[in-house]
């Protein structure tokens, strides 16, 4: 079980690092000198850790910040994760929202209809809209991230639904890796809620995981109400609990909006209901800015998601989430590799290098949300078609950077770690799975430095035997491979890592140092 105030903590911790309380800018202070014992390790500068041969970088053909600039307002695109706990409807939900949007035409959807019936799992037929394997479909729980896009009034979105069940908790970290906002999918039937709430329910460790991975937007979906009758009572009770929950680890009460739903029968999806055609729920889901009105619609909810500030101008970074041959444009000695640009933009014709391995290449073509573009920025989910590098030098995890500009890429770096609820309290060489963006490595707590009060930043205990649960820690962390991140302060994307065991999230954290290998 997480403990609910820990993003809490983290936000404070966060805070620390912009505006340093005392004891941590002491720490940071002291990481400057360089490494000579065990205690105080040299700051690597990227460069010193990772190979590269400088590359003479053409000029740039466009200027990226300034065409982004001008062209802003039709290629924001929201990065949007649908997240909850298994069997809450999302996907079902997703389905039925993209229907409604018009994008999936009537033929496809009358078979998935037929097919679901034929083995007897009619109730799923929209949720084949994103379940896109056979085993999913079979199974009825969906296995991996489905990407989609679509568009409301003001916002483009990039879709991201991610599996519920726990087994597959890295999936969706990998997914939610690349989300700016998010839909919260809660299953309002009796019993249905409790069971993804209280105990381990993944409702509070996605909203948790979600919000330490960046996301601060959040609406709420209240789903199934169908089943009971639209209680307005009900309803109230979840909204009520989950406020208070999500206020307490971290999300702001005006950052976080409910709609109630029926994803099945296609319930204030899309649309606005009418005494008509619900009257049960249109009797007390008032608009309350608007007199007369009934509530607000799922995605007049999503259509008012402000857009997060790009960092456009950053040096470039695209940590990979997949990579294959071929592409839009296909030669013996290219590769395509996807992901989001965390920061930064990219060009046709300009000249990248892969960190780890220090491979050069130049960009041939570039697919921003499945369309051909000669740019990218900050914020675009992308395939990014490379000549020059051998696939065989590329792993989920690297970054495709600038030469001028490389990550850091290391084995040991330190870390500002809130601890949840680990089986057992952590100690020096206490292993685990570190996830950072779509990565996932084996990893040591090496050793742990301090513990300190994350409010005021004091010291509690140098150098403590163990850490336990609701602790706030600097550790030191060791990887089996080299990793690419960056400190929080430079990059809350590449900045920010978790720690998981036994397929439970027992600590998140920011990285506040990385030291030469
Ligand atoms: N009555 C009712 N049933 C629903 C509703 N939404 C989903 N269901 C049913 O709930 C079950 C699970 O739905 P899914 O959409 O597969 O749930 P999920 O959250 O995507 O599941 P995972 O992706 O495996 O975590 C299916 O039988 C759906 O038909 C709803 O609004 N009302």
């Amino acid at each position: 079980m997480l403990r609910d105030s820990f993003v809490l903590n983290i936000l404070s911790t966060t805070r620390s690092v912009e505006n340093p309380a005392p004891a941590l800018a002491k720490g940071v202070a002291r990481l400057k000198v360089s490494g000579d014992d065990d205690d105080d390790q040299g700051i690597s500068s990227g460069a010193e850790s990772v190979e590269i041969t400088p590359a003479v970088t053409p000029k740039r053909r466009i200027d990226v910040v300034a065409e982004y600039s001008a062209h802003q307002k039709s290629r924001e695109t929201l990065n949007l994760v649908v997240v909850g706990h298994v069997d809450a409807g999302k996907s079902t939900l997703m389905g039925h929202l993209l229907y409604a949007l018009g994008q999936v035409n009537e033929r496809t959807m009358k078979k998935f209809e037929r097919d679901a019936e034929k083995i007897g799992k009619g109730s799923f037929a929209f949720a084949w809209v994103l379940d896109e394997t056979d085993e999913e479909r079979s199974r009825g729980v969906t296995m991996d991230i489905a990407t989609s896009a679509f568009v409301t009034q003001h916002r483009k979105f990039t879709l991201l639904d991610a599996p519920g069940h726990r087994d597959f908790v890295p999936n969706m970290i990998s997914g939610a890796s690349r989300a700016d906002v998010a839909i919260l999918v809660v299953d309002a039937s009796t019993g249905g809620f409790e069971s993804g709430f209280d105990g381990n329910g993944q409702t509070r460790e996605h909203a948790i995981l979600i919000r330490s991975l960046g996301v601060r937007q959040l609406v709420v979906a209240v789903n199934k109400l169908d089943v009971i009758e639209w209680s307005e009572t009900r309803y109230l009770e979840i909204t009520g609990r989950l406020l208070d929950f999500l206020t307490g680890c971290g999300y702001l009460k005006e950052d976080v909006r409910f709609a109630p739903v029926s994803g099945l029968k296609g319930v204030n999806l899309a649309h606005r209901i009418t005494a008509d055609n619900t009257p049960e729920l249109a009797a007390w889901y008032r608009d309350a800015g608007d007199v007369g009105e009934t509530g607000p619609c799922l995605v007049d909810l999503i259509d008012t998601f402000t857009m997060p500030e790009r960092p456009v101008s950053k040096p470039f970074r695209l940590a990979v989430t997949d990579f294959f041959k071929g592409g839009t444009f296909s030669s013996a000695n290219s590769v395509s590799v996807t992901g989001r640009i965390s920061q930064g933009n990219v060009q046709i014709g300009e000249h990248v290098v892969m960190v780890p391995g220090g491979e050069h290449g130049v960009v041939k073509a570039i697919d921003v949300d499945f369309v051909s573009e000669e740019w990218a920025v900050a914020g675009d989910s992308i395939v990014l078609m490379i000549q020059g590098l051998d696939i065989q030098h590329i792993s989920v995890g690297s970054v495709v950077c600038t030469p001028e500009r490389p990550i850091q890429c290391t084995t040991r770096f330190e870390v500002q770690l809130v601890v949840f609820d680990p089986p057992v309290p952590i100690t020096n060489g206490f292993p685990g799975l570190l996830h950072i963006q779509s990565l996932s490595i084996p990893a040591v707590v090496h050793r742990i430095i301090e513990t300190f009060d994350q409010r005021s930043g004091e010291v509690l205990k140098r150098r403590p035997r163990h850490i336990r649960k609701g602790a706030t820690a600097r550790v030191e962390i060791v990887t089996e491979t080299p990793v690419c991140l960056e400190l929080f302060k430079d990059s809350k994307e590449l900045g920010r890592i978790m720690l998981r065991k036994n397929g439970e999230t027992i600590a998140a954290g920011i990285v506040t140092a990385i030291f030469s290998r």
